[in-house]
């Protein structure tokens, strides 16, 4: 099959197919995620940038970061993946803000960045209090991850709803489940329904096609009902949480409010929970991860907090700054175990290039974060876990290559809850608690499982009360 002239080196394409056979080679013989996989063709081909197709579908890869910031800063890069299997992620017509381009981006992630703040503390506050409670309960043989995710989807049900739910409540758990299964339903489908969307006639419960609308059935169910609640409650001017503000822009019937839909606001409603509930809650996990596998980090975090936060003060991220170790070492877990290594997807929005390579129009891009925060240029040793790296004569040191949340137009909605949760809930457990391995159970490296958030592997806590 013929490539378009001067598109990035890569393997050959077949017809049909594409690229797919080598892909599947690749990933099997390294047994790693797509972020492994593209490093490995960068490798193969001696190139950052490395072109593939995949059913229908170009796709090019950057491994690069000074490539990766001229494509982030580049608005021809704008657009987000619009293929069968982007579409099903949808609920109905509208795009959200995750896959919104043009006019409706602009007005929708604007409104969410100005809206998703409000009582941003006191909301996480409240679910740290909640998991001490738990751990207090039981503090032997802990699955860290799974107690850790429901906090981050309350806490950003809670930002959406106005009240957060209580763990033994019925209608939480039904959340959990949905988003739960809604996510390994997609791994399962993985890149299969995109590449090759007619497959879904052809065996719809074998491709997980069947279970995904099922799933998109019951979570529009779930969202809508809450968002009926609020239209049923809502009064004149009302903005005290997420969707009554979203509510009142929709009937003050100024010429921003035709973006303002039902349909609308349940999208973005899940676009939350789809980017922030496992990110945050995964990256959490690992924090939890690399304190067991060195404990020499975790000390000195808790003497840092002893000694700056005594009395059982409530810590808030706004102390942040007196704290630079603690910050250090959220920063370096983060860009040691990237749980989105390979960004968010992008579209080409018109024929352009990349790299002096031709990238025709609706041409996926892949930014391959993982080669920024492995590079040996940028780190030096970036194998080794030493939050040192992020300190300078005492104070946070900025590297600019450290891109965790995107940089540009696009960028994370969700950097700041993001910090704030993982800074006090890394302060408020180590403060209360020693995180030790269970006895005799090994722990896994701290590596990523792939999905579409990535998690660690398989581990199990044991929280000790700390004598203070
Ligand atoms: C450690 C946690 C997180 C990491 C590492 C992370 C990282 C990212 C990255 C790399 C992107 C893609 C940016 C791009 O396309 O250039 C992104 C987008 C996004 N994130 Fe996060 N994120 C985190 C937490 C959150 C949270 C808590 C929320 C929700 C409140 C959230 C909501 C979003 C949304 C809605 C987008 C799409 C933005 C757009 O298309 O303009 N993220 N995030």
């Amino acid at each position: 099959v013929k490539k378009p002239t001067n598109f990035p080196p890569g393997p050959v394409w077949l017809p049909i197919i594409g690229s797919s056979l080598q892909i599947k080679k690749e990933a099997k013989l390294i047994r790693g995620g797509q972020h492994v996989v593209f490093n490995t063709l960068c490798q193969k081909w001696n190139s950052n940038v490395v072109g593939i197709k995949l059913g229908e579908q170009l796709i090019v890869s950057v491994s690069n970061y000074s490539i990766i910031k001229d494509v982030l800063d580049n608005e021809d890069f704008l657009g987000r993946t619009s293929n069968f299997f982007s579409k099903l992620r949808l609920l109905g017509p509208s795009p959200g803000v995750t896959c919104a381009e043009g006019q409706i981006f602009k007005i929708q992630k604007k409104f969410i960045l100005k809206n998703l703040h409000c009582g941003f503390d006191a909301k996480i506050n409240d679910e740290l209090e909640d998991l001490l409670m738990l751990i207090n309960l039981n503090q032997r043989n802990i699955d860290f991850g799974k107690l850790v995710q429901p906090a981050a989807v309350n806490i950003l049900w809670s930002l959406l709803s106005g009240h957060r739910l209580s763990r033994c409540d019925p209608k939480f758990q039904t959340l959990l489940n949905l988003l739960d299964d809604r996510v390994r339903a997609f791994d399962m489908a993985g890149g299969t329904l995109s590449n090759y969307p007619w497959l879904r006639f052809i065996a719809p419960e074998g491709v997980g096609y069947n279970l995904i609308v099922n799933l998109n059935a019951k979570l529009k169910n779930f969202i809508m009902a809450e968002i009926n609640y609020h239209h049923q409650t809502w009064s004149k001017g009302m903005k005290t949480d997420l969707m009554y503000s979203f509510i009142t822009c929709m009937n003050e019937g100024n010429e921003m409010s035709e973006s303002f839909t039902d349909e609308q606001l349940l999208m973005i409603s899940v676009d939350l929970f789809i980017a922030g509930a496992h990110s945050a809650g995964s990256t959490l996990d690992f924090v939890c991860l690399l304190m067991l596998l060195y404990p020499q980090v975790q000390r000195k975090v808790q003497a840092i907090v002893d000694k700056e936060f005594p009395n059982n003060c409530t810590i808030t991220y706004s102390d942040q700054h007196k704290v630079p170790y603690i910050q250090a070492v959220i920063y370096e877990v983060i860009r040691f175990c990237h749980v989105l290594p390979m960004g968010g997807p992008r579209r080409a929005l018109r024929d352009t290039v990349i790299d002096g390579y031709a990238v025709p129009k609706d041409t996926t891009v892949l930014l391959n974060l993982y080669s920024v925060m492995t590079s040996k240029e940028i780190w030096g040793d970036p194998e080794n876990f030493r939050p040192e790296r992020f300190i300078v004569d005492g104070n946070l040191h900025v590297i600019k290559e450290f891109i965790p949340f995107g940089i540009g137009r696009r960028r994370c909605l969700g950097e700041s809850l993001a910090r704030k949760f993982l800074f006090v809930f890394t302060t408020g457990l180590l403060r209360k608690y020693d995180m030790l391995p269970e006895d005799g159970v090994p722990l896994p490296p701290a590596v990523l499982v792939p999905g579409i958030v990535c998690h660690p592997k398989p581990y199990k806590v044991r929280f000790v009360p700390r004598k203070l």
